[in-house]
């Protein structure tokens, strides 16, 4: 790690606390079984504005400080030979678009793929008391609306369809096939949110399994 450091750039220690929050980060999605193979990928906003995030490719769930590598705020590695997650633009656009995220995360769920094969623009989460967990929510009343994005390969294009839609989002949002998006203010608060996010669908899938 020690060369992956800009020491000038911020506090001692920040990118390795941060590469360790990405360590334990995807030991806790795997054992949820939310990164199957080589699926997800996780970042952290750094002090000076560039990124930590999973190298492409690797398994989640066994990450390494050689799994973590830096991008720049537009997702160019800060080493050229570096292969950063080949949904960076995804990070850096929940980044640009909000001041106060600190960190991203991305999961496969079977919930979150299950659910959103089944058609429709978005998942709807109504009366659930874990929907507090997501921000401006105090009551099981509310509505929260879950949008979801058809996949594709283009990130770039992806990147374009799904920013009107980041103001109004509060859990974050779907890829079709694919997986959930959820960032928080830091790796403690993204998480309580893709926890919650994950419980929600999964409760949903069990519903309409009973129906
Ligand atoms: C086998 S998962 C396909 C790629 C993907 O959707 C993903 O989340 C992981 O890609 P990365 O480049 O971040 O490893
Ligand atoms: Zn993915």
């Amino acid at each position: 790690m020690d060369g992956m450091m800009d020491k000038a750039a911020f506090p001692a220690g920040a990118y390795c606390d941060a590469v360790a929050r990405i360590i334990a980060a995807g030991q806790r999605m795997d054992r949820f079984g939310w990164v199957p193979a080589t699926a997800g990928n996780i970042s952290i906003r750094l002090p000076d504005g560039t990124l930590a995030i999973t190298r492409s490719g690797g398994h989640k769930g066994l990450l390494g400080p050689q799994g973590v590598i830096r991008v720049d705020a537009a997702g160019a590695p800060l080493l050229p030979a570096d292969r950063p997650s080949a949904e960076t633009l995804l990070h850096c656009q929940v980044y640009a678009h909000d001041p106060a995220a600190g960190a991203v995360l991305h999961g496969h769920s079977v919930a979150s793929t299950v659910l959103s094969m089944a058609g429709g623009n978005e998942l709807v989460l109504e009366g659930y008391e874990v929907q507090k967990v997501f921000a401006g929510q105090d009551t099981h009343a509310a509505r929260v609306s879950v949008p979801i994005f058809d996949n594709d390969q283009d990130i770039a294009r992806l990147c374009r369809v799904v920013a009107p839609h980041l103001d109004a989002m509060r859990a974050g949002y779907i890829i079709r096939g694919h997986g959930v998006y959820v960032w928080g203010a830091d790796m403690d608060v993204a998480l309580a949110r893709l926890e919650g996010l994950e419980f929600l669908l999964a409760c949903e899938l069990e519903r309409r399994r009973m129906r």
